[in-house]
């Protein structure tokens, strides 16, 4: 089992935009940092300043990522999720929305951050994405659980730099397992990603919401 805390401080609005503020200029830093041309005292120098930066920051800390309640048809209180998570600096973040057909859906651009082949993305990133979006899918079809498979086959490259999106669907539900399809599609809409995925709520999370 986990060691990290479950319980999760609460946002409220001004302290959520602030932190998604923050959180987008270090997504900024973080891609000037992969294509910089600084030299090499620059660049100790700028590690010198983003060091004192997070010791700014690391006073005050929560025992993890808090949560934001929100009653839109924007998803997931994971403010620190790595694919969704407008606090997590490594997200990119990707917004999904869920329609009345339960299909889940979000655009989404990928920059230099998360190139895989030359130009294009790292074929992990676009399974994560996958993976979340087909998760929200079972989820917001009041059907929940944790990935127990995950099959992505690459049809195309995925490019970087231009706009992308992510569709994903609950197929069917047998038992505790919920499956799911879903793809990622190029701007011209051609897919260039396909995954289908099961899900299973573990017998520990039915037990706490009894
Ligand atoms: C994710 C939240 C979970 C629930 C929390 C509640 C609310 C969440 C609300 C909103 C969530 C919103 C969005 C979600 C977004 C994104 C999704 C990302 C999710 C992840 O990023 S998640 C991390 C990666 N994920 C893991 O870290 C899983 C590690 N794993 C386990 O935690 C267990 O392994 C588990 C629970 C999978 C199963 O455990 P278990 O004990 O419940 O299963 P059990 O043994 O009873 O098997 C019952 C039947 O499933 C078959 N079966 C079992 N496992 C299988 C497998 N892997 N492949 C094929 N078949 C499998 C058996 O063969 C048997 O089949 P049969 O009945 O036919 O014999």
């Amino acid at each position: 089992m986990s060691t990290m805390p479950m319980e999760r401080h609460q946002l409220g609005d001004e302290e959520s935009a602030a932190l998604a503020g923050l959180a987008a200029r270090i997504r900024e830093l973080a891609e000037a940092a992969v294509v910089t041309g600084t030299g090499a005292a620059e660049a100790a120098a700028v590690a010198d300043e983003v060091a004192a930066l997070t010791a700014r920051l690391s006073e005050r800390r929560h025992d993890a990522p808090p949560y934001r309640m929100s009653g839109e048809a924007v998803l997931d209180r994971a403010t620190g999720n790595p694919v969704t998570g407008a606090l997590n600096p490594l997200a990119p973040p990707v917004v999904l929305t869920a329609g009345p057909d339960g299909v889940v859906r979000g655009e989404f651009t990928l920059g230099h951050l998360y190139e895989g082949p030359p130009t294009y993305v790292h074929g992990g990133v676009s399974a994560m994405v996958l993976d979340q979006a087909l998760g929200m899918a079972a989820a917001v079809s009041g059907t929940p659980g944790m990935t127990a498979t995950l099959e992505t086959r690459y049809r195309r490259p995925t490019p970087l730099g231009v706009p992308l999106t992510v569709e994903a669907k609950r197929s069917r539900v047998e038992g505790r397992k919920v499956y799911a399809s879903g793809t990622i599609s190029g701007p011209d809409g051609r897919v260039t990603v396909e995954a289908t995925a099961m899900f299973i709520m573990p017998d520990r999370f039915v037990a706490a919401g009894e």
